[in-house]
């Protein structure tokens, strides 16, 4: 999907991709904790920016083995959702592509950007997450496909968000804070 597709962002937003892999195994996430950059310190699926000419798979599968040494195939990955982030006063938009993959091989490994752990994936530490994936945790775990625009203050403060079914676009959650306009 491209962000023409997103009927929450303008049509000529400035877009910068990224992918987001959630991997399971049984009843348990693999979840890493974020050593540098974007995220430093929060606990996340593991992705990155797409390389351009790049398909966003193929960012996704490099990215999971670059972060924790698993190697999934293009055709694992599940396309969950595409999540919109806008943050106040700055013009870029970031586009999150996320998969979630059950179909793991190799050995989990500590990477310079990743300190992977297992977490039952009822029981993750949200407290130390983005705050937008409390909102859309739940959609992952029932199996939902959805689209998601979030508008952000800083890092931690979420001014507004608006989720949609993937296909048909209808809202299945919506908030904004007094006063912003979506
Ligand atoms: C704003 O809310 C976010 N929530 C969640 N759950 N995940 C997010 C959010 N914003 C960004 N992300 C994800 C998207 C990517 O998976 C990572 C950020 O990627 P990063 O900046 O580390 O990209 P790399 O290409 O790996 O970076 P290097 O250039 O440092 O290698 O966070």
């Amino acid at each position: 999907m491209t962000a023409g597709q997103c009927i929450d962002i303008p049509v000529n937003a400035k877009i910068k991709v990224f992918t987001l892999a959630l991997l399971n195994k049984d009843d348990e996430i693999l979840l890493g904790l974020k050593k540098r950059g974007l995220g430093e310190g929060l606990w996340n699926g593991f992705g990155g920016k797409v390389d351009p000419g790049e398909e966003i798979v193929d960012a996704a599968v490099r990215e999971v083995k670059e972060e924790c040494g698993l190697t999934v195939l293009p055709t694992d990955m599940e396309n969950l959702a595409v999540i919109h982030f806008e943050f106040v006063d700055d013009p870029v938009i970031l586009e999150v592509h996320v998969f979630k993959c059950s179909k793991l091989a190799g050995v989990v490994e500590e990477s310079d950007e990743m300190s992977p752990k297992w977490f039952p994936r009822d029981n993750v530490p949200h407290s130390q997450m983005w705050p937008d994936d409390e909102v859309w945790y739940p959609l992952y775990l029932s199996g939902t496909k959805f689209r998601a625009y979030f508008l952000f203050q800083g890092y931690k403060t979420i001014l507004s968000y608006i989720i949609r079914d993937f296909y048909d676009h209808t809202v299945i959650l919506k908030e904004k804070k007094k006063d912003v306009i979506i």
